[in-house]
């Protein structure tokens, strides 16, 4: 039986940096891909909707040219921005990502990676060990149950990017990252779009507050966003898609689900190793071990974060622990917190804790706050929209930042680093950022935390004493 350092199962991001990474360390590594080499994430989910939002905003800021006194003679037409993100979803996939595993043994499209045991994987007839096994499956689109839904011609993140047009009518039930990406690209592109969804806010895993900043320009935009609304049944008449909802019946042409996603174990055979599961995926320690030693699970097939940067990020922490000789220094997955963004105009980032995580964790904690609107920079731009709001309390310590607005993916990761690292709104006022940057959103709200403290208390007191 042919015998490596390491085998890793899936080349999503959390299987590409793992076999990346080892093979750099000139370990002997097998990677087997059943389908695509980039996973989700680069055929199907964030480079496609990056790519799509693009054309989406570019469109949208030739239409809106009057408001920087600039007059477009003529409209824009809608060609073909489908073809040109499969033509640069492949260029990313070609040779360029490729050369990074040149140094691993690679098993692309021949089928699915089964255990045998928990020493031995299986795949095209032929089995394969390792001392070290990394399990990098990935999730799949989770389909609701809704009446008529398995029945219809549907969308889901997987064929999205296959249409050759941009349809006239779209429903999307789901609100979450893929619904409201998906909707402001498609409506900026010309679609009529029509958003239906549980829950009671946009992108409801974040801030209600910056859900609803994101609600407001979604409805100037002229999307329908529909929460809080239940879907009785959906079926297809004469080619159109009919949805029946709580709020009336709605016809389209086409209809993405986008309702949260799923681990798919069953093919992996994971009973034969003995390796544990729940709904949410594979069971892991801190170190990202599963419950057999030797066998880790990394990114979305663990189900403790599904985005990519976690994905590579466990990929790497997970390979660092296998190869760490002492027991009491591993790296534990905690201890790393999680940036999210949600690509919309206004984008929406979360670093920490929200709002309502803190009332439910009872911290004692004050809302500091700085809009968009009163900044020179972002009225300038033309993009007043948005705030950025810090979870903190007298002391200055920082529990959580959510920001809305232009740039809110690039402002949220001095968040983390500042949450990660114990530096305080204190530090923050203390840094010089450049001016007029939009990250100076971030000082400015710093500044705001001291004003409040010097509008009152022994602050002022001291400053008349000895003026
Ligand atoms: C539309 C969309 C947009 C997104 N946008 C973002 C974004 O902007 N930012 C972000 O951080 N995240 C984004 N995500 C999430 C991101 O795509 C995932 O978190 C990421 O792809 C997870 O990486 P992974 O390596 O764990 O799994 P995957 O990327 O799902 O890769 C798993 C791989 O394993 C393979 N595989 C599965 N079973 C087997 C088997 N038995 N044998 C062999 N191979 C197998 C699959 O074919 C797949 O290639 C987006 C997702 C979607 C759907
Ligand atoms: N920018 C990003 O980082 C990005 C972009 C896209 C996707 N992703 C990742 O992909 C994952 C999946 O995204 P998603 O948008 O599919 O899921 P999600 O968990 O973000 O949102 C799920 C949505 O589906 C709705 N929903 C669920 N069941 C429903 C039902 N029966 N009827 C009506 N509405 C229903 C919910 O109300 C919610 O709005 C996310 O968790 C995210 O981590 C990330």
């Amino acid at each position: 039986m042919e015998k490596h350092d390491l085998i890793v199962i899936g080349m999503g991001p959390a299987g590409m940096a793992v076999t990346a990474m080892a093979a750099n360390m000139e370990l002997d590594v097998l990677a087997i891909e059943k389908h695509k080499v980039g996973g989700e994430c680069l055929n199907y989910g964030c480079v496609p909707s990056k790519a799509l939002l693009k054309a989406g905003e570019v469109n949208e800021v030739a239409e809106n040219l009057r408001q920087y006194g600039i007059k477009l003679s003529g409209k824009t037409e809608i060609e073909n921005p489908l073809e040109i993100v499969r033509n640069k979803v492949g260029k990313i996939s070609g040779n360029k990502t490729m050369k990074a595993f040149d140094r691993a043994k690679l098993i692309v499209d021949q089928g699915e990676a089964k255990f045998v045991d928990k020493k031995v994987v299986k795949v095209a007839g032929k089995k394969y060990t390792a001392d070290k096994i990394f399990i990098a499956t990935g999730t799949e689109p989770m389909i609701p149950p809704i009446p008529g839904l398995k029945d219809v011609p549907r969308l889901t993140n997987l064929n999205i990017f296959e249409q050759e047009d941009i349809p006239e009518t779209l429903t999307i039930i789901g609100g979450g990252a893929i619904g409201s990406e998906m909707a402001q690209a498609f409506s900026r592109l010309g679609a009529k779009v029509n958003i239906f969804q549980i829950d009671d806010h946009l992108v409801p895993t974040g801030d209600q507050e910056a859900g609803k900043v994101l609600e407001e320009k979604f409805k100037k935009e002229g999307i329908g966003v529909h929460n809080s609304t239940g879907i009785n049944k959906v079926e297809e008449k004469n080619g159109k898609i009919i949805t029946h909802t709580d709020v009336g019946v709605f016809e389209s042409d086409k209809i993405l689900v986008a309702t949260g996603r799923k681990a798919v174990l069953e093919p992996l055979n994971l009973d034969n190793a003995g390796i544990e599961s729940a709904k949410t995926g594979i069971k892991v320690n801190k170190r990202l071990e599963t419950n057999i030693k030797g066998i880790y699970a990394v990114g979305d097939c663990n189900g403790k974060a599904l985005l990519s940067h976690a994905a590579m990020h466990q990929g790497m922490l997970a390979l660092m622990n296998a190869i760490n000789p002492t027991p009491i220094k591993q790296f534990n997955y905690d201890d790393y917190l999680v940036p999210w963004s949600v690509f919309t105009k206004p984008e929406i980032a979360q670093a920490g804790i929200t709002e309502k995580e803190a009332n439910e964790k009872g911290i004692n904690y004050q809302i500091v706050k700085e809009r968009y609107e009163d900044y020179g920079r972002t009225i300038a731009d033309g993009k007043p929209e948005g705030f950025v709001k810090v979870i903190t309390n007298s002391r200055g310590k920082i529990f959580g930042a959510t920001i809305v607005g232009e740039a809110a993916s690039e402002l949220i990761h001095e968040w983390i680093l500042a949450i990660q690292h114990n530096i305080s709104m204190f530090d923050i006022m203390m840094t010089q950022h450049s001016f007029p940057t939009i990250s100076l959103m971030n000082k400015r709200v710093a500044e705001k935390w001291i004003m409040n403290k010097t509008d009152s208390g022994i602050i002022p007191k001291l400053a008349k004493k000895f003026i």
